[in-house]
């Protein structure tokens, strides 16, 4: 603190200043003089390099493209920061599109984020600048937008940034990624096909079907293993490109209708977050639709071919005549008055008609190009007669897993009771339930249309007994609803062996056209 009479005037001080100034020029002058030039400079620089204050900070900038492909860090890093918002975030950018799911959050220019990994704090700041682009041949220039992040932390941890930070980033953006993605589900769309102009092609809607593992009645050995299958598959990206195999997989379910093939399917996607590819093989008529329907499948999907048994006919190659003959019944069929949707119909038409289109021919195209142009595809055929099937499919190699979906067990009506109707722990019918489950065929299916009949768990339950009641009184039998008839247990069980051993005696019978009435759909 001065005091009054210490405070210097502003005479004096602009006297002290000028004074400095000139001995400070007079200095320079002399050493201009009698330094030479090249001395002046090393000196100079010698002098910075060591009384510069020096960061222990490391910044590494990551742009969002290098001009030609998009960086892969920046990307993850907005999707990882995203979830790192704190209270002190002033300004966010947030978007949704209508095929996602989710609000997307992302930084606004300038704002900062701080993260810790392994201790270690880590600074962010999002850049976004705007540069004027100025071509040589353009009139006017254009304006590019750079958006970067500036990531900085203490020097010493740069090994640890590089060979663990960064790769964290890139691991959690996916698994994040992953978990906002909204499925889609292509069916195939034949409106344009067969003269219509274009070709046929695939068509997709958001897949929206809710079936998890939780949800799904079977038995808690087999969906681990189906599980443990399905993460083994995903997981061994290096292990299927040492060993020079395709990275695919196949898949087929069989069992009585309403067991929940189709829905296993949907749980399947959505556990490992893939696209279903829904491929009705009643409307190809050609290889080469075949062949093209396949190629422009994308990664991380799964390719479903339902009914296989009652879907492909595999008749010897017919005359081109025939196939002639086929298309013109084909645009009769699309003909206004004409059930073009009918199942029945079409599996009915094709089976006569189809000459080009074969079962084996699908396969190899499968086991070869198909596999091979594409990385995570599962391949899932679905029957309700696996012993109608064709040896080739059967072969080992060509499907990995073969999944039976069968009866409801005791444990599997728990779960949909549990599912269907809140019941968390025992139940008075439970007992009644679980005895009748045990000797009589009831698909999960029906017992979920049983619950489904009142939110009041004492009726839904009742309705239940009642219905496995019925089935016991007719005849202490059950629906065999494949074949449509209704048979003893032991009959059945004579039934299922006859079939059996058929099967090992005989080659399959080629099964044209096998007519359901009902048809449900993922
Ligand atoms: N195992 C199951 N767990 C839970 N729900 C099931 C199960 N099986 C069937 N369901 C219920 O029954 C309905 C029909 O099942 P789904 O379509 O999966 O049977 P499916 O075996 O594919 O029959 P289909 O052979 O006729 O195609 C489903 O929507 C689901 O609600
Ligand atoms: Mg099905």
């Amino acid at each position: 603190m001065f005091s009054t009479k210490e405070i210097p005037s502003a005479s004096s001080l602009f006297a002290t200043y000028a004074s400095m100034t000139a001995s400070v020029m007079l200095v320079r002058t002399v050493v201009n003089d009698l330094v030479p030039s090249p001395l002046r400079v090393y000196a100079h620089s010698a002098f910075r390099h060591f009384f510069k204050i020096r960061s222990s900070d490391l910044t590494l900038i990551i742009e969002d493209n290098n001009n030609i492909s998009r960086n892969q860090i920046y990307d993850a890093a907005e999707v990882y920061l995203s979830t790192k918002i704190s209270p002190n975030t002033e300004r966010l950018r947030i978007c949704k599109t209508p095929k996602e799911k989710k609000i997307t959050i992302r930084l606004e220019k300038g704002e900062k984020i701080i993260d810790s990994f392994q201790g270690i704090t880590f600074k962010w700041r999002f850049i976004h600048s705007e540069a004027e682009k100025n071509h040589p041949h353009d009139m006017y220039p254009s304006r590019s937008e750079k958006r970067s992040f500036e990531l900085s932390f203490p020097k010493k941890h740069k090994d640890l940034v590089f060979d663990s930070y960064v790769p964290f980033i890139l691991e959690e953006a996916k698994v994040i990624k992953d978990e906002q993605r909204v499925l889609r589900m292509f069916t195939l769309n034949t409106s344009h096909c067969y003269g219509g102009g274009g070709g046929i092609r695939w068509d997709s809607i958001n897949l929206e079907h809710p079936s998890t593992f939780e949800t799904l009645a079977m038995e808690p050995d087999l969906k681990n293993v189906v599980m443990e299958d399905l993460n083994r598959f995903v997981r061994r990206k290096d292990f299927y490109k040492r060993v020079g195999r395709a990275w695919k997989r196949g898949y087929l379910l069989y069992g009585p209708p309403g067991t929940g093939k189709s829905s296993l399917v949907a749980a399947m996607a959505n556990y490992l977050k893939f696209d279903i590819y829904d491929l009705q093989l009643a409307n190809i008529m050609r290889d080469s639709d075949l062949r093209r329907l396949l190629l422009s499948t994308g990664n991380r999907s799964i390719l479903v071919i339902e009914d296989i048994d009652c879907s492909v006919d595999l008749p010897d190659r017919r005359s081109g005549d025939e196939l002639q003959r086929f298309d013109d019944h084909f645009q009769q069929s699309k003909a206004p008055g004409t059930r073009s949707g009918d199942k029945a119909e079409s599996s009915g038409a094709k089976g006569q008609f189809n000459a080009q289109l074969t079962l084996s021919g699908l396969l190899n195209f499968i086991d070869g190009l198909w596999s091979s142009c594409g990385d995570e595809r599962i391949i899932i055929f679905t029957t309700n007669h696996k012993e109608r099937l064709d040896p080739a499919l059967l072969r080992p190699g060509r499907m990995d897993m073969h999944i039976h979906m069968s009866y409801c067990t005791p444990h599997g009506f728990k779960l949909l009771a549990a599912n269907y109707l809140g019941i968390s722990g025992e139940h008075s019918l439970y007992g009644e339930i679980e005895s009748l489950i045990e000797t009589t065929e009831v698909t999960p299916a029906q017992v979920a249309g049983e619950l489904m009949k009142s939110e009041d768990a004492d009726v839904a339950l009742g309705e239940l007994v009642n219905l496995l009641k019925r089935k016991k009184l007719e005849g202490d039998g059950v629906v065999d609803e494949a074949a449509g008839t209704t048979t003893t247990n032991q009959e059945v069980g004579i039934k299922k062996l006859a079939k059996r051993q058929k099967t090992e005696n005989t080659k399959p019978r080629k099964y044209n056209g096998r007519k359901r009435t009902t048809r449900k759909k993922l």
